[in-house]
């Protein structure tokens, strides 16, 4: 398997790493190629769009439409040597599965039915394909939602077999969503593991300007399946997904490829428990000496050195994610779930020690200055985890936590590490028991059908559904104490501090204590509630993590704590002239990596995920620190901007919800 190296390019916000495709603007955002198209590039590729007659996708009026591209008219084969495997008719030859190209030039690809923009942008991971026919998929249901992409089950008509369609809407898409959506499918396809998701196929749909990309349909995420009540995890369960996890990532690093978003979420298992890493939407090649963007990896997976701003990581990123999961399998609950990046680091340090002044000398990292700390942070780790977590265990994820990356080591080491060469052994994964279908995505749906139903009927209820969703207007009275509380937390900082791991999280979970005699299959957790950002919903106790998810939403920028998160994340990471960032933009910038509404990632400024209307909702913009290298003080500051835009927030959605109540009344009453 072929690894590539990458081209760099600047940005406003420094480097930004980009593949080796080039960017037609012309043929992305500014013009999209059209069901007009019926000339390619003066060959004599003719694509026409055929009505939908079957409503396989009759969901979506787009699709209704005219959803697929039933294309090539004429299929020339002048130029390409095309091996249409079935649905070849005279007229209208349905390329309806992946068939060989011989010539994969450009032309070629073109006529073979890919719109040119992917050709220019993806044109290598179209090698060897045609573009599978909408028609051939009967669309089921919508089983997830992410940052540029809904995500459908389906049945391959053709096979029978049910697969998932990630449908990615290139409309409207800016030059660099392209790019990051172009690289994921160069990326799937140069990767080939069992522990890793493969990608199927390609669907293009020039009517509602869209691609799908399909997928094997995967029955669970390890987030869905561990917040599902009644289900442990053994020790030997936790080792056999950690091992999945490793042997994938082991993959991926040896092809050069950094996943940069491992988290439960995007762990996906079969019902036959086999783990496949997903969503490669924000990962890139790494074997160059290009920097990467620090602005990366969900915020409470996200390893020190891309807070410091390091822009020359490596595997080791990946590493440090792991590593929080292996912790979140045992405990039950996230090991660092901060808010915003200047919390997410103080917890960072509380637990796991600052770095050594070597350190801080030798990275020269972008944001030391900021961070560093007056004084050293003691770690903490082994000593704060010492009866959840198994010894073995306890001493891998010492390493995968390792402050200073060069520390962490690497996959094949971890693998080899006693966790998982002694007693428990990982099980098998059919030997597993196998869980009803769950996702984190059902779990959403599950929680608001209920809120749905439950709080239709009075304004009280109306309060309290919004608090639960959005810890805004509703949850001011719990939250705020919470907050308060946080701020006496965080008053209270100094080196001596140590790492709480009930308390410092606010978490409401049980966590069943391990027994470090346990030895067996029977060891767990007891509630093994591995979370997302996005999925981490209190179950009692304080309320300040449901607060957490307001602030640490998906990357998508469209996680159902919107308001609360447009309050916040809203910030612009502002540049002067000197090409210094604004620290107090930044420190309640939206806290996920790097988004398409990352002014980081684009001159543009904001990009996808955000509307204009969302984009005007900006309730803090003043600063937040002045000086320099004090933490504690600027968590303090830090923790009464939350609070001021909390109540904004609310001030703000209590507006909305009276206007939208005129505004519904206006309606019934049919003036
Ligand atoms: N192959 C699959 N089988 C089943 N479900 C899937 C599959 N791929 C994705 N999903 C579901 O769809 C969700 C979103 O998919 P994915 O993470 O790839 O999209 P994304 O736009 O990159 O999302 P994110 O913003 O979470 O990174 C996943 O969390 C998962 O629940």
């Amino acid at each position: 398997m072929g690894c590539v190296s990458s081209k760099g390019v600047r940005t406003n916000d420094g480097y930004m790493e980009t593949n080796h495709v080039s960017i037609p603007k012309d043929r992305t955002s500014k013009k999209q190629p059209s069901s007009e198209d019926t000339s390619v590039n003066g060959n004599d590729a003719t694509l026409r769009l055929i009505p939908n007659t079957n409503h396989v996708f009759s969901d979506e009026e787009e699709e209704k439409k005219s959803f697929e591209m039933k294309s090539l008219e004429s299929v020339s084969q002048k130029d390409t040597t095309v091996e249409l495997l079935d649905n070849v008719g005279p007229l209208q030859p349905r390329v309806s599965r992946i068939a060989s190209v011989s010539n994969g030039d450009r032309t070629a690809k073109v006529i073979a039915g890919w719109p040119s923009w992917l050709v220019s942008v993806a044109g290598e991971a179209l090698s060897g394909w045609l573009p599978r026919s909408a028609d051939s998929f009967e669309k089921l249901e919508m089983i997830g939602q992410g940052t540029y992409s809904n995500v459908y089950r389906a049945r391959d008509l053709e096979t029978n077999q049910i697969v998932a369609l990630k449908k990615v809407r290139f409309a409207n898409m800016d030059p660099e969503s392209v790019r990051f959506m172009a690289r994921e499918i160069i990326i799937l396809r140069r990767l080939n593991h069992p522990n890793v998701m493969k990608l199927q196929g390609l669907i293009i749909s020039k009517a509602s300007a869209s691609m799908y990309l399909v997928f094997e349909y995967m029955d669970h995420d390890l987030t869905g399946l561990a917040s599902t009540p009644g289900i442990k995890f053994s020790q030997a369960q936790i080792k056999c997904y950690m091992k999945q996890l490793m042997l994938g990532l082991e993959h991926c690093h040896s092809c050069g490829v950094l996943h940069r978003d491992i988290k439960g979420s995007n762990l996906l298992l079969d019902r036959n428990n086999n783990l496949k890493i997903a969503d490669f939407g924000l990962s890139t090649f790494y074997q160059r000496k290009q920097p990467l963007t620090s602005r990366v990896v969900t915020l409470w997976y996200r390893p020190p050195e891309l807070l410091l701003g390091s822009t020359d990581y490596g595997v080791t990123a990946d590493l440090w994610s792991t590593g929080c999961i292996l912790a979140e399998l045992f405990t039950g609950k996230p090991l660092l779930p901060g808010r915003t990046e200047v919390e997410q680091m103080h917890k960072i340090f509380k637990l796991c020690g600052s770095p050594s002044e070597e350190y801080w000398r030798r990275s020269r990292l972008r944001h030391a200055t900021i961070f560093k700390p007056q004084h050293q942070y003691k770690r903490c780790l082994a000593e704060t985890y010492k009866d959840l977590i198994p010894s073995s265990a306890l001493a891998l994820l010492d390493v995968l936590l390792a402050v200073e990356p060069e520390a962490r080591g690497t996959t094949s080491s971890a693998l080899q590490s006693e966790f998982f060469t002694t007693k428990p052994f990982p099980s098998e994964p059919s030997s597993l028991p196998r869980y009803q279908p769950r996702k984190e995505f059902d779990i959403k749906l599950r929680e608001e059908e209920a809120r749905r139903r439950k709080g239709a009927s009075s304004k009280q209820n109306e309060q309290k559904r919004f608090s639960r969703a959005v810890p805004a207007p509703g949850a001011n009275a719990e939250l705020l104490a919470s907050i308060q509380k946080r701020l006496g937390e965080t008053n209270q900082t100094s080196v001596s501090e140590t790492f709480n791991p009930e308390g410092d999280s606010g978490s409401g979970f049980r966590i069943e204590p391990h027994n470090p005699n346990t030895n067996g299959d029977n060891h767990s957790n007891g509630s093994s509630h591995l979370r997302t950002q996005r999925s981490y919903v209190q179950r009692g106790g304080a309320q300040l993590s449901r607060f957490s998810n307001s602030v640490a939403p998906n990357r998508d920028g469209s996680s159902q704590f919107g308001s609360m998160r447009d309050a916040l994340v809203n910030q612009r990471w502002l540049e002067d002239g000197s090409g210094n960032c604004n620290l107090s933009q930044r420190l309640l910038e939206k806290p996920n990596g790097l988004r398409k509404d990352d002014p980081s990632s684009s001159s543009k400024g904001p990009l996808m995920g955000y509307d204009g209307e969302k984009r005007e909702r900006i309730h803090y913009s003043g600063p937040l620190i002045s000086g320099e290298g004090n933490l504690d003080e600027m968590l303090k500051e830090h923790e009464r901007q939350i609070l001021l835009a909390v109540r904004r927030a609310q001030a703000d959605k209590a507006k909305r919800d009276v206007s939208r109540q005129a505004r519904g009344s206006f309606l019934a009453n049919g003036s």
